[in-house]
């Protein structure tokens, strides 16, 4: 009989069938995730995280009540131009505060699925919603991932994300999937993982859930800013309060739980960036975190995203110190690059 060991390469195959029997249910028809390694001898990452493509709510944060969800009317997909979409007024809430180039927006989406502005979050429709899940152009990230990827071990940072086909820009790529903790223990494990120099935890610091920013257009943007923030604040009132008022911001960790999106790297100048993609949980402060592509990727480029987040100073009335969001693992990936640097590649 074999003896077990970690360059056994039949183990790649077996952690294959594990990514498919945990997906199986949340996306059937997704296109294939593959492995590679020309590198070393590993036929795999290492086997520390269990699969998942869900964000599991961790110690001390609650699922809110699903009956707050608001959902709305429409029968079969919905329109971009309806007068009582109760999703299209939620989205243009946001875009209305960017000024008059966003009145035709809509949704964040075109017909392709491609999102329109990634500054902005995007309202999916959700469970309580009428129209048709097949056809709404509304529900992108909800019906899985189009675009094969492989993830590939690198020379210097570890194992990869590459895309398997040509990807289109603005395209939905993955959810950043893990344990969605609060703030005070993302600290603790902050220090455990520094330790080891691998960090895969991501803060839900969106511009929009920032007081600070939202007393920000409160100034610019005079009666249209205060009514924006005046929403904000009622988002906010939603379930969980007393959680909320404990934990101003939460943190997705993909250590223990997550996909392949906890392998993407960092790139001042990358080709990726999150999104904020609010479903099926109602509160404002709990968006899905969606990898969407910056620009069009050819085949076997790596996928990578700023783990500093996108500054949207490219749009001047948006103010000039808003982030879309950070990743923690920045300090290690900064440290890690300075090395290789000093190193030579
Ligand atoms: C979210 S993980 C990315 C996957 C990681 N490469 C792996 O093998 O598990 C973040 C870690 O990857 C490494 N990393 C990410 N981007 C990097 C970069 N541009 N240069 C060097 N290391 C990087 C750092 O160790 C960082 O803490």
């Amino acid at each position: 009989m074999k003896a077990w060991c970690s360059k056994d390469p039949d183990l790649r195959d077996v952690f294959l069938s594990i990514i498919q029997q945990n997906t199986l249910n949340d996306e059937p028809d997704a296109a294939a995730i593959t492995i590679s390694n020309t590198v070393d001898d590993d036929p795999c990452p290492p086997w520390e995280f269990a699969y998942t493509n869900r964000v599991l709510y961790g110690h001390g944060v609650r699922r809110g009540d699903k009956s707050k969800l608001q959902g709305c009317g429409c029968v079969g997909g919905c329109s971009a131009t309806s007068a009582s979409c109760a999703c299209l007024h939620r989205q243009r809430r946001f875009f209305q505060l960017g000024g008059n180039d966003f009145e035709d927006y809509g949704f964040n989406y075109n017909a392709d699925g491609q999102v329109l502005d990634y500054r902005f979050p995007v309202f999916e429709c959700n469970d309580e919603c009428g129209c048709d899940p097949e056809t709404c152009l509304n529900r992108v990230t909800q019906r899985g991932r189009r675009y094969d990827i492989e993830i590939i071990k690198t020379p210097r940072k570890g194992w990869g994300v590459f895309a398997k086909s040509d990807i289109p820009m603005h395209s939905f790529v993955g959810v950043y999937s893990g344990e969605l903790i609060t703030d005070k223990e993302s600290h603790l494990r902050s220090d455990f993982y520094d330790r080891f120099g691998r960090n895969y935890m991501f803060t839900l610091d969106m511009w929009y859930l920032k007081k600070k920013a939202r007393r920000k257009y409160h100034k610019m943007f005079g009666a249209a800013g205060q009514s924006f923030q005046q929403f904000l604040e009622d988002e906010d009132k939603q379930p969980g309060d007393e959680e909320v008022d404990q934990n101003p911001s939460f943190t997705v960790d993909a250590f223990h739980a997550g996909n392949f999106t906890r392998f993407l790297n960092h790139c001042c100048d990358p080709n990726c960036v999150i999104v904020a993609v609010h479903i099926d949980e109602p509160h404002i402060r709990k968006p899905h975190l969606c990898i969407f592509t910056r620009r069009a990727v050819a085949c076997d480029e790596e996928l990578t995203f700023s783990y500093f987040g996108i500054d949207v100073r490219a749009r001047p009335s948006l103010g000039d110190v808003w982030l879309i969001g950070s990743h923690a693992g920045r300090r290690e990936a900064n440290e890690q690059a300075a090395r290789i640097f000093h190193r030579g590649r």
